[in-house]
């Protein structure tokens, strides 16, 4: 039996649920197996043969069978265990207290839901009116690690394996530079820390491109780049993968340990072991529910994936109170976020004309729910990527969604192949024009072999034309597709160069035909700046951005002349904008259409009437500077904060890079802190922020200071609120949510 077909199969016929007990029972024999080898796939090989949510759903099923039927329970029902055997070629380690499994939340009410179990729980525990306090931390996505230490060196680092179970990988794990070999500070004499080793997102992609570079098949994601690190027979294959480390709690120990959960992990922060920044406390479960929301939005802030956050119960007496059922501890349940990867049917490639003219593939797929999301294209970026990969025709694909990111392929479920699946061999003619194309030496895409695509440069004018754009009146598609055919027009500017003799004796065209079209065009060169900036289709310029870049140039030369950093200085331009811009004017022949346009007298500067960006009020307190907040500020929250730090002429951003001018930190500040320290930004505290806005401090003080050490008094209760959005990428996703 192939799983991960069977399991897609399985996923169309578990709702509604069975009506008859043979039903059920004959559906509950068939969801074993699958659910059995997703896990093994999963939890051996680091594998995902489908996206976790239709995991949680195959697995769902099979547990609601079960509660339903209890005659169906079988002893060796997948949904009695936690993760996988442990691999033969490891030794074993029986861990002293098993590490479990954790329930799930997938939202608030969930989480709510928990919470009022927990209260119930602790029901004779609680003092009136008592709401017991909550950690929570983010769920790092890579495999669970138990690290022995004994008088503070690093005796054993076992993986969770079935729980009660697990692999040897001490060697390994002595090779992983971001764990300490012998602890710091006075630890207990034998402590047992458990942790997440994971990957990196930028050394994840390191690693892919030197496998690429290797000839190598890339890995499918970060958590499967750990996994496979860590479980090698090989430590200086481990050492060579940058693998790192949270601990997230603290196992069986010898010696004492505070008595709440939050207090473990800064006793473990200070014995050297990394302990993630981004966690916090919470009176209450709606402070708890905020944080989880938050971060389901800035997930991809970070340089690493996390699949949820997870919520304690804080003080280790209530735990043991709360205990757990059979593989999972009451006090704790992971919130989850939506998936973004899931798996389905490659049906078809097809290529489309991209808008600069090259050629892209797309993944036509049997549509998928991906995040709550139907996905039924994604990209295979180009040809290169789908025979590193080795994508074929009527695979089984994982296709991945992030954030604002355009749905991709990520590879192929090699398993579930059948050999039907065809090999892919790029076209050698243009799917639009059937012109002959090819890829040029050291180019990943393909292009027409004698210069442009006909049907792009048809596309092209009928966008110059559109209403948004240069508005042409009269000139729709059937005159860009003549124009374009008949060699009339070779490029845009040849459009202001036709004439009444031109025009006459083409198909359909009178006098008053052509009339109309040439006073469209003669209107057309007098158009808005923005407009006709829009109109030149330069790829993530949309009317928006043309507007924003237009406000702060005052004419197409200006623009031309703009370097990257202060196209990215502007609001609303990212650093994706800023770069197709630059790289648009840099081309020469984009140059030469430019005095195309200029000797045609279309005008190229901004109009009296087309807004102005305002330039910043240079008295004011923070003009001009841009800021990031980080951690919990002790009296402001972030909207307070943001608010009065605009109202001084101020920008807040979301992350750390070379524009910023200065970090304001709190409470728990995370990475942005590490990042603000290698760049070299200047950091102070809240006090130091509330003087610069009341004028009592000037820039001068702070700037030029080395980085202020003012703490933070802690706060516990305090909710992180997302960041705002940087620059935006651009408006357009290119033609793949519009070709629908
Ligand atoms: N795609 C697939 O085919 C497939 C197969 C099996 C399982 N899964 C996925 O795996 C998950 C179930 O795996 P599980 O049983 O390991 O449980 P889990 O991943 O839901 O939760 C337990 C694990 O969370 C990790 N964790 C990360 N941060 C933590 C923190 N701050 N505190 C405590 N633990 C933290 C630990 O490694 C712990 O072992 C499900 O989400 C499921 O979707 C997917
Ligand atoms: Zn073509």
């Amino acid at each position: 039996m192939d799983v991960a077909r069977a399991a897609l199969g399985l996923l169309d016929r578990i709702s509604p649920p069975p009506a008859t007990e043979e039903a059920a029972a004959a559906l509950a024999a068939e969801l074993r197996p699958v659910v059995r080898g997703l896990a093994r796939a999963y939890y051996t090989d680091g594998q995902s043969l489908v996206g976790d949510t239709q995991y949680d759903r195959l697995f769902g099923a099979l547990r609601d069978l079960e509660a339903a039927h209890p005659a169906l329970r079988t002893p060796d029902s997948p949904t009695h265990r936690v993760g996988g055997a442990p691999l033969d070629r490891f030794e074993k380690v029986r861990h002293p207290v098993p590490l479990l499994s954790l329930g799930n939340a997938f939202d608030a009410d969930d989480l709510r839901a928990w919470y009022e179990r927990v209260l119930k729980g602790l029901d004779g525990v609680l003092d009136e009116g008592e709401r017991p306090a909550l950690a929570a931390e983010l769920k790092i996505d890579g495999l669970a690690l138990a690290l022995t230490y004994e008088d503070g060196v690093l005796v054993r680092a076992a993986t969770r394996g079935n729980g009660r179970v697990g692999e040897d990988v001490t060697p390994n794990v002595r090779t992983v530079r971001a764990l300490p070999l012998r602890l710091a500070d006075t630890p207990p004499a034998r402590v047992e820390v458990r942790g997440e080793a994971y990957m990196r997102r930028s050394t994840f992609e390191a690693l892919n491109e030197r496998l690429a570079e290797a000839g190598e098949k890339p890995l499918a994601n970060p958590r499967n780049g750990a996994v496979g690190s860590l479980r090698q027979l090989d430590p200086t294959v481990t050492a060579g993968r940058g693998l790192d480390f949270w601990a997230y709690g603290v196992g069986p120990a010898e010696g004492d340990l505070p008595a709440r959960h939050s207090a473990v992990l800064d006793a473990v922060a200070s014995w050297g072991v990394p302990v993630s920044p981004e966690r916090a406390v919470f009176d209450d479960v709606e402070a708890a529910v905020q944080f989880c929301q938050a971060w389901a939005g800035r997930r991809d802030s970070l340089d690493y994936e996390i699949d949820g956050v997870v919520v304690k119960v804080d003080r280790l007496d209530y735990q043991g109170v709360l205990g757990q059922v059979a593989t999972a501890p009451r006090w704790a349940v992971a919130f989850k976020f939506p998936a973004r990867e899931a798996t389905t049917r490659l049906l078809d490639i097809e290529h489309n004309v991209g808008r600069t003219g090259v050629i892209k593939p797309l993944a036509i797929l049997d549509p998928v729910d991906v995040g709550g999301v139907t996905v039924s294209k994604a990209t295979l970026h180009n040809a290169d990527y789908i025979t590193s990969r080795d994508v074929r025709r009527g695979d089984l694909v994982v296709v991945k969604r992030a954030g604002d990111v355009i749905p991709a392929v990520v590879g192929p479920v090699v398993e579930a192949r059948d050999g039907t699946e065809e090999p892919y061999a790029p076209p050698t003619t243009c799917p639009a024009c059937g012109e002959p194309v090819e890829r040029a030496e050291g180019e990943v895409d393909l292009r027409h072999v004698s210069g442009g695509c006909p049907a792009q440069l048809t596309r092209a004018v009928e966008h110059f034309a559109s209403r948004n754009a240069l508005d042409v009146d009269g000139l729709g598609k059937k005159i860009a597709v003549l124009l374009v055919e008949t060699g009339l027009v070779g490029d845009l500017p040849d459009l202001y160069a036709l004439t009444a003799e031109d025009l006459m004796p083409l198909e359909g065209f009178k006098e008053k035909k052509v009339q109309n079209l040439l006073t469209g065009i003669e209107a057309a060169r007098h158009r808005p700046l923005a407009r006709l900036l829009f109109g030149l289709g330069i790829r993530h310029v949309g009317e928006t951005v043309a507007r924003d870049l237009v406000a702060h140039h005052a004419s197409l030369d200006a623009l031309a002349a703009a370097t990257g950093e202060e196209l990215e200085a502007i609001d609303g331009v990212g650093p994706v904008v800023a770069e197709s811009v630059v790289a648009w004017f840099s081309d020469d022949e984009n140059r030469r259409a430019v005095e195309r346009l200029r000797e045609r007298g279309v005008n190229l500067e901004r109009l009296p009437d087309e807004p102005v960006a305002t330039p910043p009020d240079e008295a004011a307190p923070l003009a001009g500077v841009t800021v990031v907040l980080t951690g919990t500020l002790p009296t402001l929250t972030r909207p307070e904060a943001k608010v009065q730090i605009e109202a001084a002429g101020g920008k807040v951003t979301g992350s750390v890079s070379k524009k910023t001018g200065l970090v304001v930190a709190g409470e728990a500040a995370g990475s942005k802190l590490a990042k603000a320290e290698e760049l070299g930004v200047p950091t102070v505290g809240e006090p130091t922020l509330l003087a610069l806005l009341d004028g009592t401090a000037t820039l001068a003080d702070v700037l030029p200071a080395p980085p202020d050490a003012e703490e933070a008094p802690a706060d516990d209760a305090a909710a992180a609120a997302p960041p705002d959005d940087e620059g935006g990428a651009g408006e357009e996703q290119g033609d793949l949510f519009g070709a629908a």
